[in-house]
């Protein structure tokens, strides 16, 4: 399982201050690429007329040293109510990956990737976490 270290915590809360204001075109880009690259994870959006919400993770970060409590309602809401095969978390952490590298060069070094890739592989688990 992976997990943050404090240092992995350090650095994706300072990546995420430099770059939170952009958060709504961070999750609406990511979100594009889903549906895009990705097609059939549109069946689940299906009901939208507009698909542009705001950034998921966005509304997460905050939560970063308790991800599986602070998480338990959304992971929930995915498992139950929306029935999110768990498979799309990986599909959309890579997506916003690729939208981090486009929009901030400068700021995504290979430090912050790794931190920021383990930080939403933790997300994905803690999202799951109602799945079983
Ligand atoms: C990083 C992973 C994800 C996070 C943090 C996340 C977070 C959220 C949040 C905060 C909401 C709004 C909940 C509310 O309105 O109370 C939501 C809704 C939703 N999510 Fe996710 N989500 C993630 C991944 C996914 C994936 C991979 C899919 C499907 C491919 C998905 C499908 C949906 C759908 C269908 C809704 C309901 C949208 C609506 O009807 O307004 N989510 N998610």
């Amino acid at each position: 399982m992976t997990s943050l270290t404090e240092k992995d915590k350090a650095t994706v809360r300072a990546f995420w201050d430099k770059v939170s204001s952009k958060s709504e075109d961070i999750g609406t880009d990511a979100l594009a690429r889903m549906l895009t690259v990705y097609p059939q994870t549109k069946t689940y959006f299906a009901h939208w007329k507009d698909q542009s919400p705001n950034s998921p993770s966005a509304r997460t970060v905050s939560k970063i040293d308790d991800l599986k409590a602070g998480l338990l309602n959304l992971s929930e809401l995915h498992a139950f109510t929306l029935r999110v095969d768990p498979a799309n978390f990986k599909i959309i952490s890579h997506c916003i990956l690729v939208v981090l590298a486009i929009m901030f060069p400068q700021d995504f070094t290979p430090e912050v990737h790794v931190s920021m890739d383990k930080f939403l592989a933790c997300l994905a688990m803690a999202l799951a976490e109602k799945y079983r």
